[in-house]
Order: C-alpha cells, then sequence, then structure tokens
C-alpha cells in the first residue's frame, strides 16, 4: 500500500507534485492545519504530515496519530512540533534548516529600511492624499550600528547585509568564534554592549529558555534612546508589553515585528501603533523560499517513507537501514553524553574530543559523533539536528577531535566526552547495557553506573556526610521521586558528585536552597530526550 501525506498547511504545488511522482498518495488540504478538532479526526489516516507553522503538532495530536512516521517542517522553526512526543511515539521530525535563510534575512533588512524611513505610514497617508511632507522624518542607515542578537544562518546573512549597507555590525552569539566574526566583518560583542551600542537590534536566535523574553523592559532600560528593534526570529523573544510601553514612552522609536507571543495575531496592543510596523509572520514567504522548503520537505519525507532514508531529521540519526539496529542505542548514547555536557558548560566550548574505545571504535562513527555534537549545542540552538550539527560546530571554531582505541577496560566498548573551554576541561564516559539504555560511567574522572532519565538533577559536592540526607529531603519535601541515586568520589574526603534520575523536573526554586549547602559546590537540573531507547 503506498504512504499518505497529509499536507495541513500552505506549501508550494511542487511539494505535492513530488510527493505524486515518487509513489507517495498526498492530500493537499492547506486550512486543515488551523482546525485542530478536524486535524484531530482525520490524523490516523496518515504516515507523513507535512507543515509549515500554522499546524501546531501537540502530544494530543501525536497520540491520536496512530500511522504516523514522518513530520515534514517546509520551513526552520520547529518549536510548533511537540518533539519529545514525536520521539517517543518514533515519529521522524525532519525540517529543511537552510531553505528560507536568505528570503528571511531579506525581510529583516526590509524592516530596518521601513522603521528608518516609516515607509508603511507614509505610504498611507499619501494613499489617502494628505501628503504630509513634514511629517515623515526618518534617520540614515549608513553609520549607523546594527545589533545583531544570534548569528547563525540568518544573523549572519543580515550581519553582511548590514556590512554592505555600511553599517557597524555588532553580534551578540555564544557560539560565534572570533574568526567567523572577523570573516562576517563583525564586533563580537557581549549583551550588554550590544545594548548600549545598537541604533537597530535585529533577532535571530530560536525560542529556547534562554532566549525567552531576551528583550524586556531591563533590557531596554540598557539600550539607546531612540533605539529600533526588529523580530523576525519568534514571538516570546520579546515581551510585548513592555516594547510598548517603551515604545509610548519613546525609549525605543519603533519596531518591526514580524512574530508575535500569540500566533495568529489577529488582536495585539502593538497593532494601530504609529511606531510599530507589523507583518503576520511572513519572513519565509517569497517564491523563491517557498519552492526550496516545498520541494526539500517533500523529496525527504518521500525518500523515508518509500526508501527508509533519513536527512535533515531533528530526532534521528542519518543512517542506513543496514546499520540502524546496532547502532541505534549508541547514537542515543552519544547524543546523552552531548547533552550532558551542553547543559552543565556555561562558558564558549573551544574544544571536543571524542573517544571511541572497543566495540564501538568499529561503528558509524561519524554519525555518533553528529549524535554528539546535537546533544552539545542543543541547549544553544534548538532546532540542529545530526546534518547540521557538525556544520553549526565547525562555524563556530569548534575543534573537534575524533580519537579510536583498542578496548581498555572492563567495558566491551564506551564512548568518552571531552570538552575543553577557556577556564575548564570536563569528561563524561557512558556506554550501553545489554538492554540497550544509555549509562553514565564516569563523570570528571569519578566512576559510577547512572542510567540515563529524562529529569535528572547534577550536583559536584564535597564528599562529606548529609548529602544523600540533603537531596533525599528536598525531593520529598517537594514531592518529587527519585527513581535512581548515583554518588562517585575520586577519594575519600575529596571531590565528590551526585546524579538523580527523578521522575518530574527538580523544582528550580529550590536550586538555590541545595546551592547554598555548604557541601554543595554547584547543583543543575537537567533534561534528556530519552525517547526511542
Ligand atoms: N519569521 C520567519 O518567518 C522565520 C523564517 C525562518 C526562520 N525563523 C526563525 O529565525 C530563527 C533563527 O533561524 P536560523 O536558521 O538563523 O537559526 P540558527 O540555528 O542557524 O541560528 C540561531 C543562532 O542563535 C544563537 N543563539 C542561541 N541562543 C542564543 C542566545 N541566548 N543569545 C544569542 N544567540 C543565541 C545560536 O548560537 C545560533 O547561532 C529561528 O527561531 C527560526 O525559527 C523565522
Ligand atoms: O521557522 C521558519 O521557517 C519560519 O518561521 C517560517 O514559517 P512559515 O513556514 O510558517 O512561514
Amino acid at each position: 500500500m503506498a504512504p499518505r501525506v497529509l499536507v495541513s498547511d500552505k506549501l508550494s504545488p511542487t511539494a505535492v507534485q513530488i510527493f505524486k511522482d515518487r509513489g507517495v498518495e498526498v492530500d493537499y488540504l492547506p486550512d486543515l492545519g488551523k482546525d485542530k478538532e478536524k486535524l484531530l479526526e482525520v490524523i490516523s489516516q496518515y504516515d507523513g504530515l507535512a507543515i509549515r507553522s500554522a499546524t501546531k503538532v501537540t502530544e494530543k495530536l501525536i497520540n491520536a496519530a496512530t500511522r504516523l512516521k514522518v513530520i515534514g517542517r517546509a520551513g526552520i522553526g520547529v518549536d510548533n512540533v511537540d518533539i519529545p512526543a514525536a520521539s517517543r511515539k518514533g515519529i521522524i521530525v525532519m525540517n529543511t534548516p537552510f531553505g528560507n535563510s536568505i528570503t528571511t534575512a531579506e525581510h529583516a533588512v526590509a524592516m530596518i529600511f521601513a522603521l528608518a524611513r516609516q515607509i508603511p505610514e507614509a505610504n498611507a497617508s499619501t494613499h489617502a492624499g494628505k501628503w504630509e511632507k513634514n511629517r515623515f522624518m526618518g534617520v540614515e542607515i549608513t553609520g549607523k550600528t546594527l545589533g545583531v542578537i544570534g548569528c547563525g544562518n540568518i544573523g549572519s546573512i543580515v550581519a553582511t547585509r548590514g556590512v554592505g549597507l555600511k553599517m557597524h555590525v555588532v553580534a551578540f552569539d555564544p557560539f560565534l568564534s572570533d574568526k567567523r566574526a572577523e570573516e562576517l566583518g563583525v564586533d563580537k560583542v557581549e549583551l550588554d554592549e550590544l545594548f548600549a551600542r545598537a541604533d537597530f537590534i535585529t533577532l535571530h536566535t530560536p525560542l529556547t529558555d534562554k532566549t525567552r523574553n531576551i528583550i524586556d523592559a531591563g533590557a531596554i532600560a540598557k539600550m539607546k534612546n531612540g533605539v529600533r528593534i526588529i523580530n523576525c526570529a519568534r514571538g516570546g523573544l520579546v515581551v510585548e508589553a513592555d516594547l510598548i510601553a517603551a515604545l509610548k514612552s519613546g525609549k525605543v522609536a519603533g519596531a518591526g515585528i514580524d512574530v508575535f507571543e500569540v500566533e495568529p495575531a489577529e488582536q495585539n496592543p502593538l497593532f494601530g501603533m504609529e511606531n510599530v510596523v507589523a507583518t503576520p509572520h511572513l519572513g519565509a514567504s517569497t517564491a523563491e523560499a517557498q519552492e526550496n522548503v516545498a520541494l526539500q520537505v517533500a523529496e525527504q519525507m518521500s525518500d523515508y517513507l518509500i526508501k527508509g532514508a533519513v536527512s535533515n531529521a531533528i530526532n534521528m540519526p542519518s543512517i542506513t537501514a543496514e546499520e540502524a539496529p546496532r547502532l541505534k542505542p549508541f547514537v542515543k548514547l552519544a547524543e546523552v553524553l552531548g547533552a550532558f555536557v551542553g547543559q552543565v558548560t556555561e562558558d564558549p566550548i573551544k574544544e571536543v574530543e571524542i573517544l571511541f574505545d572497543g566495540s564501538t571504535a568499529t561503528m558509524n562513527t561519524r554519525a555518533l559523533i553528529s549524535a554528539a555534537l546535537a546533544g552539545l549545542i542543543r541547549p544553544q540552538v534548538a532546532d540542529v539536528n545530526m546534518v547540521s550539527a557538525p556544520i553549526m560546530v565547525k562555524e563556530r571554531g569548534i575543534i573537534v577531535a575524533e580519537v579510536k582505541r583498542d578496548k581498555s577496560g572492563v567495558f566491551d566498548g564506551y564512548i568518552k566526552l571531552t570538552v575543553k573551554t577557556e577556564h575548564m576541561t570536563r569528561s563524561i564516559a557512558g556506554t550501553c547495557f545489554s538492554d540497550g539504555k544509555p549509562r553514565f560511567i564516569q563523570i570528571k574522572g569519578i566512576n559510577l553506573d547512572a542510567e540515563v532519565g529524562q529529569h535528572m538533577l547534577y550536583t559536584t559536592n564535597a564528599d562529606a556526610p548529609g548529602i544523600i540526607g540533603l537531596l533525599g529531603t528536598v525531593c520529598g519535601e517537594n514531592g518529587v521521586n527519585i527513581a535512581n541515586f548515583q554518588l562517585g568520589r575520586n577519594r575519600p574526603g575529596g571531590d565528590a558528585i551526585a546524579l538523580l534520575y527523578l521522575d518530574a523536573p527538580f523544582p528550580e526554586k529550590v536550586l538555590e536552597q541545595v546551592r547554598a549547602h555548604t557541601s554543595i559546590d554547584s547543583a543543575k537540573r537537567l533534561q534528556f530526550d530519552v525517547g526511542g531507547v
């Protein structure tokens, strides 16, 4: 039986043609994504779902999608898809990471000009026959400072366009290397310096826990008077209420907003404000970009549904059908090792070494390295996948070294990840047992045997009495059940660690209480995607 795909958002007709040519049955219902109930009713009939940003793929929808094997996002952001829920159900989520980058960068540049010269307002006034030549006094772009927050694919295109417009470009991105900044012709700065220097600020980060509300009243207070702010990335990066207050006071002279806290944004207090240029999430909407992403998503989804080939998947490695069964648990292991280090390392990472010992050295280590790197940078780049992770790591100037060696210890094989930042070196090793589940076997050179869970708490502490009691009591008092509790130390009375596998997230509000204890050096909540293990 031919696989069946539903296209539930507006996609170029190219996608439908490709599905048909490849032998995939396709239903093109571009308004269905907005009708949650109807979508819920029909989703069980499909093997694939092709979407843009309008379709919200919730856990409820995924649970109803009994046949679904692949979700294809014709675009970049997958924040409208519940990826852990899809992973748990073994559904691949793929995107098209580069197809609309230029187009979106151009939209941000268009916003810069629209704000500088009040083009939308002047246009409306002129169409109304008012000829208000004295009302619209603009500002020049040349010589102004453009602040780019998030200098990845889109941000770096905006940055180079800014340089071309004779602007001074300053960029803040924890993953931007000095070399890359030099290549782009931008000054790499800290966020506060960007706020202090920029005349125009443009956002190009994903929406993550770290970037949510990155522009709030406190941030705006650090900006120049008369700054102009552009958001063509994601609603939620800017606190709309704080922006409105600053637009009213004149602190912010103008805002170009393509994405909103709630979408579709049919009502929003920003609407009607004279110094706001608003577009309805049009960043990716050009004929060229839509052709790129439609073609790419239809090819990727057809290849997977017909041949089992995986590319540009967010939650699945690109591996062949033959090697898949043996490799799969080790791919997950590499990813959780990377995710551990990515979550506990605050400083920019300069070097990564991935050591494959024993049996792991004979596997597809390229896939395993990609998985480790994807896990490592996912806390900063939410939409990274195994295909894009190595490129992104390279662009950020992180040196990656692979070491293979014969079996050297009691384990048949294991993987050890070591990262270096300017100030420290951190390592973690793990293996898979016969149950196919990843285990952490060494952290900071300290041996342990820890099962990996979705929610974990990691502490570095003194090897002193009372640690088990402290952490056990705090978890108990907050109703968090401990599934597994591992301790390790380098020597009696020396450095020690604790790793707790919890049935629920450790409450953020009591982390400070734990950190305040004299025997605790650091405490971190960790999260791992253990779906499919
Ligand atoms: N408006 C639209 O229609 C439209 C179109 C395409 C993409 N987007 C959105 O644009 C955003 C950027 O896309 P991209 O392809 O450039 O992504 P990308 O992953 O290539 O780049 C994102 C960059 O943000 C950086 N970053 C992460 N956390 C940061 C932080 N706390 N502070 C500063 N920088 C941080 C990352 O290091 C990375 O370099 C995404 O949210 C995407 O969904 C919007
Ligand atoms: O992340 C993206 O690719 C953009 O937000 C584009 O969204 P759209 O496909 O709904 O226009």
